[in-house]
Parts: C-alpha cells; structure tokens; sequence
C-alpha cells in the first residue's frame, strides 16, 4: 500500500498528527528515530485508520506516492537538519518536505533556499493547539512556496480545526511566513498567560481569594468579552487538588515557568524589525525573573518589609463590596492588557511583512486563530472584522473603533490596578507595561527630544526640528550655536 504522507518524529504532536491524518482518511506511513514510539502508536491506534509501519526514512520515503510528502515533528534545532540530511538523498525533485515543528524562521528561511535549489519545496508549517489540536484539529500557518500549497493544502485544510465551517489553515506567505506568524503567535500566548497570571496574584495578594474561587472567576470571566480557552483552562488549573497534600496544585507547583524559544525570539525580531513589542517582551522577562528563584528567596528576605512598608496586604479588598469592585478592575485591566499583546503581535506582523517580503494578510492570520490553537478567543472574531475593509485597516489594533471603545471603557480600572499593584508591591509587570505603551502611543510629544538634544552633546548625533527640514547640531563644547549639517 502506499502511502499519501509520512510522518517523522512520533512524540505528542506528531503521533497525533498522524492519527489526525489517518482519520480523516490518508494513508500515512510512520517513522521515528526509535522505533518503540512507532510501535506504540501502532498498537494503541493503529486501527484508528491506514498506516504503514517503517523502521527507517528510507523505508518511509519508499512508500510514499508521488510527489512525496514527509512531514518532520522532531525537537526544533539541529534535529531538523538532521532529518533533512538524511532525507535528501532518498527524494526527487517536486517532492515536499514539511517541518510543522517551532522552527526558527530564519532557519527555515535558509533550509527553503538550500532545498529550492536543489528542486525540492520545503514548507515551514507553524502548528498550534498541543496535543489536544493536533489530534482534533489544530490551527496550521503554512508558508513556502504557493506551488507547494496547492499540494499541500487540501490535506493540512482537511485536518485542521474549523471556525464556523471554515478551516483555520491558509497559506501565509513564503519561505519562514508560516514558523513567523506561529512564532508571534506564541508570544502573544506568552503575554495571555502573564496577564491571567498578574490578574490571579493580585485577587490573591490584594483580595485573599484562594485559588479554588477565583476558578469561579475565570469561569464567570470567561462568559464575557475575555471568553478564550486560556481563561477557561485557568478554571481548571485553579480548582485542582494536589493528590498528595490535599492542597491547590498551584501551591505546590515550582513557580519557575519553563520557555522553549519562541517567545524569545518573538521579543528579539521585534526589536531586529522595529516594532515595540514591549508587552510580550516583558512576559518573557517576567519567565526569566521567575526561573532565578535563589535570587528571588535572598531578596525577599532582604527587602522584607515591602514598599511603603506594607508587609502583606491580603485583606486589602476583602469586604464584599470592594473585593466586587477589585475583581471586575482586575477583569478590565486584564482585557486591556490582553489588547495591547494583539495590537502588538499585529503590528510587528506587518513589520516583519515589509522586512521579508511577505504578503501577510492580517485578516487571514486572525482568522486562522480563531479555533484550534492555544490563544483562540472570541476577540478573534472582532480582530477580523477589524481587518475585513482593505482602505480602513487601523494602523495599530487600538484604533480599531472597537478597542478603542473597548480600552476608554477599562482604562480607569486598569490605572486603579496597576496603581494598587504599585503602591503595595505586587508584580504586575505586563499590566504596567502594557498601560505605559497604550499612554506612550497616546502622547504625540514624548521626552525622545530630551533624548536627542543628549546624544546630540555627547555623540554629536544630531537632531531634527520641529519648525523646519533638515539636520542640524549644536556646538555644546563651543559657543552653543546651532548649525545645519
Ligand atoms: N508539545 C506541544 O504542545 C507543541 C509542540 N510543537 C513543536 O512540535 C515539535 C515536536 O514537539 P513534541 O511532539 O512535543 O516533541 P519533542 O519536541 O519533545 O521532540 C521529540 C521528538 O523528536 C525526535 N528527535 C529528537 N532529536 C532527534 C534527532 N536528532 N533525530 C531525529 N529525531 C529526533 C524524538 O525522537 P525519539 O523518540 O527517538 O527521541 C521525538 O520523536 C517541536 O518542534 C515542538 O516545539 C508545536 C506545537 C505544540
Ligand atoms: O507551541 C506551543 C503552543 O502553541 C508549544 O506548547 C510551546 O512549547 C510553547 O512554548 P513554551 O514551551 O516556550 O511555553
């Protein structure tokens, strides 16, 4: 029998993948570096559908029909350049090979352009949704060439998760397109889990609520505009016991949050493109901060008595009125920060757009996100719809008349959080952050010209006038003349 696709590497995400696949009616051959993966797949779900069992790539590739199409979910990094050395010889010119892993883009860009020349497509495939997607149906941002689409294409749109009937996969663009808007993607997941963390701190620092009822926050919470599956998912992680002690999972978990890379390179190729993600960037410094924990314990000894010398402030909006009131400002600055992650991500999506060369479409890629994937949330939908007239697309997300509407109304809350937040000493890094951008966006003169007027005396830089063109300097050593350069 041959096989309609094969799948290498057969941990999580391509195991399901592949059951994915085989369900909807493929035949897929499997492999993995070690074979038990391969067998252990076959004998819980081999009957799931058609697969062929392989014990090498070269077994793999053999079974495939023509074009070929082998797709890799291994470890991002130097395995991909593995498995593709060792694919090379096995394949012919036409044949595709897929990298649906968390690839760098810039090493797709350069595994396309070596592959290109040698006749073959390589398409860098940014798939979200963990195991759970993967399986049922997960939100797939292809790139490469379109030629490779059109090959491609039917089959990722066929597994992929659905919005309303329509699939969330569509071509984004060439070369690393599809690893770029994935990589955005995960930043901006990185910031929706530092706001619902920030949100959940202060309620318990600030308002005594324990873990198990501000489950029923985010329960009630995500009825509302924030509805999203992290907001639901937040519920269940707060509700959980630990079977151990009897105390809330969340207690016992080591508060150090891992990081793979992609909200990593998000903040760094905002920086490369010109484009102030300073929410996202600050979330992955807040998962930095968090992992030097022997640090974290000697300061807080060190600095015990806290700022204004409030020690612990957990009773601080605990009558039931206020504790109401802090809980919907919390709500707020929440949703307002989340905004500011997305008009974010958006926006160095168009930088990245001019930088590369690539034609994103900003509608599409909101599109795309609307099921399926970690960060899906009805504010989707409304980011679309923003997007859907081409001569009325806003510059920045925030003026969409929508956001704008949206931030006027929580902006008191959140000043009255990220104020509380400071005056008794709780982190609230993206809240603050996020509120700084959206008052720095909102000022057409900021101190840049104090700055200017700096670098101009000691580096001679240089500065621009408001009153008229040109370059000019002052002589600050000299007699402080001014002179045009
Ligand atoms: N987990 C998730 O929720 C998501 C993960 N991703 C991305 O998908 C990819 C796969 O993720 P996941 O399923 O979690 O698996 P892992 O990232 O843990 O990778 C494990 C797989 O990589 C294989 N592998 C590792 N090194 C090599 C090598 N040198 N040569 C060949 N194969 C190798 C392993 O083979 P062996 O069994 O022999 O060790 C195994 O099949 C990653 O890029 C990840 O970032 C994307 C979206 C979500
Ligand atoms: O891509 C993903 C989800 O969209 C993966 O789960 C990824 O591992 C998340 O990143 P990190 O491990 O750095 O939190």
């Amino acid at each position: 029998m041959s096989a309609d696709i094969g799948v290498t590497g057969l941990a999580v995400m391509g195991a399901n993948l592949a059951r994915n696949l085989a369900r909807n009616g493929y035949t897929v051959a499997l492999h993995n570096r070690s074979v038990a993966r391969t067998d252990s797949l076959l004998n819980s779900y081999g009957h799931e559908g058609n697969f062929v069992r392989t014990e090498s790539l070269a077994e793999l590739v053999q079974s495939l029909e023509r074009p070929r199409r082998v797709l890799i979910m291994v470890k991002a990094g130097a395995p991909v350049d593995a498995v593709i050395d060792e694919l090379l010889p096995l394949l012919e010119e036409g044949d595709i090979i897929i990298d649906a892993g968390n690839s760098f883009y810039e090493e797709t860009r350069r595994r396309e352009a070596a592959l290109r020349e040698k006749g073959l497509h390589f398409v860098g495939v940014g798939v979200s949704g963990g195991e759970e997607g993967a399986l049922n149906g997960p939100s797939i941002m292809p790139g490469g060439s379109r030629e490779s689409y059109q090959a491609l294409g039917p089959m990722l749109e066929k597994i992929a998760a659905e919005y309303h009937g329509e699939p969330c996969c569509a071509w984004v663009g060439t070369d690393g397109a599809g690893h770029y808007v994935k990589m955005v993607h995960n930043g901006i997941e990185y910031a929706d889990m530092q706001v619902i963390g920030e949100a959940y701190d202060l309620m318990r620092s600030l308002a005594g609520l324990e873990p198990a009822q501000q489950a029923g926050v985010f329960r009630e919470w995500n009825t509302t505009d924030l509805a999203s599956y992290l907001i639901e998912i937040t519920s269940a992680v707060l509700e959980q016991e630990d079977e151990l002690t009897g105390r809330p999972l969340v207690d016992v978990i080591v508060d150090s949050a891992g990081q793979k890379g992609t909200g990593r390179w998000t903040a760094i190729s905002g920086l490369e493109v010109g484009s102030p993600v300073t929410t996202i960037a600050e979330s992955v410094f807040a998962r930095s901060i968090s992992s030097q924990r022997e640090l974290r314990a000697e300061t807080s000894q060190a600095f015990s008595a806290g700022i204004n010398g409030v020690v612990s402030a957990e009773e601080l909006y605990s009558e039931q009125d206020a504790q109401q009131d802090f809980v919907e400002d919390v709500r707020k600055a929440l949703y307002a920060s989340k905004l500011v992650s997305y008009a974010q991500g958006f926006d160095m999506l168009t930088a990245a757009g001019s930088e590369f060369g690539w034609e994103l479409d900003l509608r599409t890629i909101a599109s795309l996100w609307r099921a399926g994937c970690i960060i899906r949330a009805d504010l989707l939908d409304t980011i679309m719809k923003a997007y859907e007239v081409p001569d009325e697309r806003p510059k920045n997300l925030l003026l969409a008349p929508a956001f704008t509407e949206a931030l006027n109304e929580c902006l008191p809350a959140w000043r009255r959080v990220v104020a509380a937040a400071a005056t008794y000493g709780v982190p609230a890094p993206v809240f603050s952050s996020s509120l700084a951008y959206y008052d720095s966006l909102r000022r057409d003169r900021l101190p840049a010209s104090l700055t200017q007027g700096l670098r101009d005396y000691f580096g001679a830089h240089t500065y621009e006038r408001v009153d008229k063109p040109g370059t000019f300097h002052t002589r600050w050593s000299e007699d402080r003349s001014e002179m045009e350069m």
